[in-house]
């Protein structure tokens, strides 16, 4: 009989990145991601547990639903869905009434699509994903892990718009998301500098979804986004912080129906919209057209403000960390970020910077980290956890 499994589910704006362990092993024996969705060259990449290349699954339309088909192939042809005891997903949305992660039933599916309005870019595919499953092997437990969890615990103040209280009372709230990715950078922290563990680090995570979270003794203290992934920095697509004057603007005064706002926000915006070169910060980096700089400048300048602003809600910063996609991987973005940021203290040691090391700052500089995030380990994790509470 073959060894059972463990599937991790993440599907994020651009990709869906996956995760297949043993049911009590630490690192995966496959992982991979379906990337570069809605982008030009959309392919599936499959790691096995060795190091090796590759295996590459050219995708034809870049759809998160022809990934999905592609990775589920897979994952039958390889490791069989049979072997899977248990699967684990990142939903993006839980919501007022969720901040563990749960076990999922087709009740609670239909419960968390009623929040699909609030992320339409990812709650969607979190939750198809697991509808297929269930209907494949209605036994297979299932577990949802919720991106807006490890932001439940901050402070009312944190967590309050300036509207009346009967929409806070109706879960119009500051949410935040990337809690997965948070939580994670949170644990290794205590791993590399548990001083600042215990301190007051901004957590930068850039990904094609952008976000920023202020952490104080491991708990999130303030996040740059809010009640939906639209908010805070400028990201690959999406506006990021917008007066909502303009929505009302775009509405009444230039008659845009409420789909072509959204879809102007959700799709049209950010680096994209800002340079009208692409999403990627990649492309942007390496393109010659001055609106592609302006695009890169603005999202750094945004980022600093940003960093500074969770400094107040801090009460004083001792350390940064750069995570995911853009935050791992690119330099100049990081460079230009922190040069904003001198006036606290901080400074980059260029040489580690540019070799994306794990601590990038000058001797007489504040701590900057480049860590990996891995969202799949942390639901990974919860998973097992609640799966021994499910079979005690
Ligand atoms: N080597 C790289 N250099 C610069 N940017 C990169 C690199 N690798 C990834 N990125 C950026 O990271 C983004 C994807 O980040 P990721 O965290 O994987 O996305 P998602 O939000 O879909 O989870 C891409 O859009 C790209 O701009
Ligand atoms: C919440 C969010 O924006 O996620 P991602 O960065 O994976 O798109
Ligand atoms: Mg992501």
């Amino acid at each position: 009989m073959s060894e059972a499994r463990l599937l991790v589910l993440n599907a994020g704006s651009s990709s869906i990145k996956f995760a297949v362990y043993g049911m009590a092993a630490e690192s995966p024996a496959w992982h991979g991601q379906a990337e570069g969705l809605g982008g030009r060259k959309p392919q599936l990449l499959i790691h096995d547990g060795n190091g090796g290349t590759p295996e590459v699954r050219k995708l034809q339309d870049g759809s998160h639903e022809q990934a999905l088909r592609c990775l589920l192939e897979w994952l039958d042809q390889t490791v069989g869905h049979q072997s899977l005891r248990a699967v684990g997903h990142r939903v993006v949305h839980g919501g007022i009434r969720h901040a563990e992660p749960v076990h999922l039933d087709s009740e609670l599916l239909d419960e968390l699509d009623d929040l699909s309005g609030l992320a339409p870019l990812h709650q969607p595919h979190n939750l198809s994903a697991a509808r297929h499953l269930m209907k494949l092997r209605p036994e297979l437990p299932q577990i949802a892990c919720f991106d807006t969890a490890f932001h439940r615990s901050q402070p009312w103040v944190a967590q309050q718009f300036a509207l009346p209280a009967e929409w806070q009372e109706r879960g119009v709230l500051r949410y935040g998301f990337h809690g997965l990715s948070y939580e994670f950078i949170a644990g290794e922290l205590q791993r590399i500098d548990p001083a600042l563990a215990e301190g007051r680090a901004v957590v930068a995570h850039l990904g094609n979804g952008a976000s920023l979270c202020g952490i104080k003794g491991g708990l999130s203290q303030a996040t740059s986004m809010g009640f939906t992934a639209l908010d805070g920095l400028p990201m690959g697509q999406r506006c990021g912080a917008l007066d909502p004057g303009v929505v009302l603007y775009l509405i009444q005064q230039q008659g845009l129906s409420v789909e072509a706002v959204q879809d102007l926000l959700y799709h049209r915006s950010g680096l994209l919209g800002m340079s009208g070169v692409s999403h990627d910060m990649r492309e942007l980096l390496a393109s010659d057209e001055p609106a592609a700089a302006r695009a890169v400048a603005v999202f750094c300048y945004r980022a600093a403000r940003e960093i500074a602003s969770l400094a107040a809600a801090l009460g004083g910063l001792d350390g940064l960390v750069f995570t995911a996609g853009i935050g791992e991987n690119c330099p100049p973005v990081r460079k230009a970020i922190v040069d904003h940021l001198d006036w606290l203290g901080f400074s980059l040691d260029e040489d580690a910077n540019a070799s994306n090391a794990a601590r990038i700052h000058c001797a007489d500089s504040r701590p900057v980290y480049v860590l990996a995030t891995d969202e799949q380990a942390v639901i990974a994790r919860h998973t097992r956890e609640l799966m021994a509470t499910i079979q005690d």
